[in-house]
């Protein structure tokens, strides 16, 4: 498995820590940390991985700033133009021999969260989701015109140009849970909300580029058994967001990574059985003393602790490890 880390697209003190906690693989989301962009174009996406590996970290995946808007999603006009410059983007990484795309299907609002300021283990600073005070905010104007069936046809209509391209370029697509999972956010449908909804994505192009992003905080909140989903996915499983939450779709809290509800270790076996060997990542940390909480969930050093964490656990069930260990060759 390839131990990743969001990090910036230029250079600064969390590309040298990565580095020296041992993980030399990033994922690029600019929409989390950077400038927004969107790069799709070849020259542009040549800067940012050469960047990268100049610094010896090899890019993993591209993620969530992908040149995919609610255009697309909502089939708005210029959804054609918007897929082309998608294929295009694919083919350019694919030159560039990065493997991995993370896209999501959430329309009209992202990721939602109603606190960024919910207090966790120390006073550590976490995010929580309240479906009942979302609720009572504003509709985003599309909700009135979209429904589920919209989103699942205009998904429909995306992978089926997309995921030939895909192949051809050698980039493997992982779709995103919604987040939160439920139905509609603020009356925006959602569909991309259990398990039973990515086997139909699955089944529509039949495909391993056609891939799930398994973010786990996600399935836990959908009520999903953690590893016997893995299992069942198996090799559909293209990118994976370790982390955890506690609650339901509906009212739930981001935890640290070993004090969620989820059996972490009993995870990574799962990853390990299904022969998972793409890029994973440490998701939603907490925000820790000393940090601004200008970009919750992806300050670092959560996301050392949480490298660490899962670091420790891919060691310890490591098929290689009892070979190596002092202990079994004392015996
Ligand atoms: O986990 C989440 O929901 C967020 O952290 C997003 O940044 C997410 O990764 C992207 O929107 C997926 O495209």
């Amino acid at each position: 498995m390839q131990l990743s880390l969001v990090l910036p697209p230029t250079p600064d003190e969390r590309w040298d820590k990565a580095k020296q906690i041992g993980v030399e693989n990033a994922v690029y989301h600019s929409l989390e940390l950077g400038n927004g962009r969107r790069p799709s174009k070849y020259d542009e996406l040549l800067r940012i991985v050469n960047r990268y590996r100049d610094h010896g970290i090899e890019p993993a995946a591209f993620e969530g700033s992908v040149p995919l808007t609610d255009t697309t999603r909502l089939a708005k006009e210029g959804r054609d133009a918007e897929i082309d410059e998608f294929c295009r983007f694919l083919r350019n990484l694919g030159e560039l021999d990065v493997n991995v795309v993370c896209y999501d299907w959430m329309a009209g609002l992202r990721w939602a969260r109603t606190s960024i300021t919910t207090p966790s283990r120390g006073n550590s600073l976490t995010t929580s989701y309240s479906d009942k005070q979302m609720r009572r905010g504003p509709p985003p104007a599309v909700a009135r015109s979209t429904t589920a069936d919209d989103l699942w046809e205009n998904l429909e209509y995306f992978l089926e140009r997309v995921v030939p391209v895909a192949e051809e370029a050698g980039v493997k697509l992982g779709l995103h849970p919604d987040d939160p999972p439920t139905g509609d956010v603020r009356g925006m449908p959602r569909i991309i909300n259990s398990p039973e909804a990515y086997k139909r994505v699955l089944n529509i192009v039949d495909s391993q580029y056609n891939g799930i992003t398994f973010c786990q905080g996600n399935f836990s909140a959908m009520g999903a058994d953690i590893p016997s989903t893995i299992r069942q996915f198996a090799d559909r499983i293209n990118f994976v967001h370790f982390r955890d939450v506690e609650g339901d779709p509906d009212s739930f809290t981001e935890m640290w990574h070993d004090d969620g509800p989820t059996d972490m270790a009993a995870a990574i076996e799962a990853y390990r059985d299904i022969g998972f060997d793409g890029p994973i990542r440490p998701d939603h940390v907490p925000t820790m003393a000393g940090e601004d909480n200008s970009t919750p969930g992806y300050h670092l050093s959560g996301k050392l602790f949480a490298s660490g964490y899962i670091r420790g656990l891919l060691d310890a069930t490591d098929p290689s490890a009892d070979e190596r260990s002092p202990v079994a060759e004392s015996k």
